[in-house]
């Protein structure tokens, strides 16, 4: 009886390994930028089988290049040094001051973290923030909240990415570990606070990338938040566009960049559950995805099932 469920067992994993064979190929050397929020990073565990998908990535073929974030490491930093911290339209105002303490929790916490766990596995990662090398030129920007522009103080786009210090990395053999920060082109000695699914999107069109990969804390992208049966499986940058003005807080940097990732060439941006872990797996290697993708209105559809077939 036992040999025979283990027998059952063993071919429902070679099932689940072939399965993944069509994307093996697909991928196949593909440049993949993953973008690792904040909030997804929100146990050791978690952190650890992140760490474990960006090996395996790299060993079965592709070329993932990390963008991390750090919104709750960063909150409570300030925390910590009594800065006060707050968000409009989905952006963290950022003084002076509590830029030093962005850049000292991305650069020097939340990157070196996620390399030393990846490099467990041996030495595979290597961080470049975007003020090194000239890997990003930012220029500032406010926020549009409720028709009225706000001043977000050290708060910048991604306007140039010089993808070559990446590129280094990547032919190396190397995962990159890329931090949201870039020197303001206006005013040189400045830096800016970039929203990090901004700059993985930037980064993504900048080198080509063949798909771009958001991890956060939500199952993807309700269209009507929070009715939990609203959740979309898949949806053309045209859709995307006219659902934009109705979002909220941190799902408007995080869907406008995967617009804008779109929209600049890259074929697939999709936004998935962090929490659950392995889950950029099951987006690359298997035909259900999981979460939302976007895609160009002009593509033809794919084999992945509706929302609604999902929930039946
Ligand atoms: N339409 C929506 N669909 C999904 N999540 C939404 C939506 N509108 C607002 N949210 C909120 O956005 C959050 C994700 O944004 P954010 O907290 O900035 O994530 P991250 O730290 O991963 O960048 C979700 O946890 C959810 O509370
Ligand atoms: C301008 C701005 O809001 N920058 C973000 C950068 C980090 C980030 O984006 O982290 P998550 O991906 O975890 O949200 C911040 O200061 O929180």
């Amino acid at each position: 009886m036992r040999a025979r469920a283990e027998a059952v067992a063993a071919a429902e994993k070679a099932a689940t390994l072939i399965e993944s064979l069509p994307w093996l190929e697909r991928y196949r050397g593909a440049t993949i930028v993953v973008k690792y929020g904040g909030n997804a990073m929100v146990s050791e565990e978690l952190q650890r089988a992140f760490a474990e998908d960006m090996v395996y990535l790299r060993h079965v073929g592709l070329a993932p290049v990390v963008v991390h974030g750090g919104g709750p490491q960063i909150n409570e930093a300030l925390r910590i040094h009594g800065i006060e911290s707050e968000f409009r339209g989905g952006y963290r105002v950022t003084s002076r001051e509590a830029m030093d303490v962005v850049r000292m929790v991305l650069t020097g916490q939340v990157a070196r973290t996620l390399v030393s766990l990846i490099n467990a596995h041996g030495p595979l990662a290597a961080t470049v923030s975007g003020e090194d090398a000239g890997l990003f030129t930012g220029r500032r920007r406010g926020a549009v909240v409720d028709g009225e522009v706000h001043d977000l103080g050290q708060v910048g786009d991604v306007v140039a990415v010089d993808p070559t210090p990446v590129r280094r990395l990547l032919d190396a053999g190397l995962i990159p570990v890329v931090s949201s920060i870039a020197p303001d082109g206006d005013a040189p000695g400045e830096s800016l606070n970039v929203n990090a699914d901004a700059a993985a999107a930037a980064l993504a069109a900048a080198l080509g990338a063949e798909k771009l990969v958001i991890l956060t804390d939500v199952e993807g992208l309700y269209r009507d938040w929070p009715d939990r049966d609203s959740l979309v499986s898949e949806i053309t940058d045209a859709e995307l566009e006219a659902l934009l003005p109705s979002l909220e807080s941190g799902m408007i940097p995080k869907m406008r960049a995967c617009l804008d990732a779109v929209r600049a060439g890259v074929p697939k941006a999709a936004i998935i559950d962090g929490r659950s872990p392995h889950s950029i797996l099951t987006e690359i290697f298997t035909t259900a995805g999981s979460g939302t993708e976007v895609v160009p209105a002009s593509a033809t559809p794919t084999a992945r099932p509706t929302s609604d077939e999902e929930h039946a």
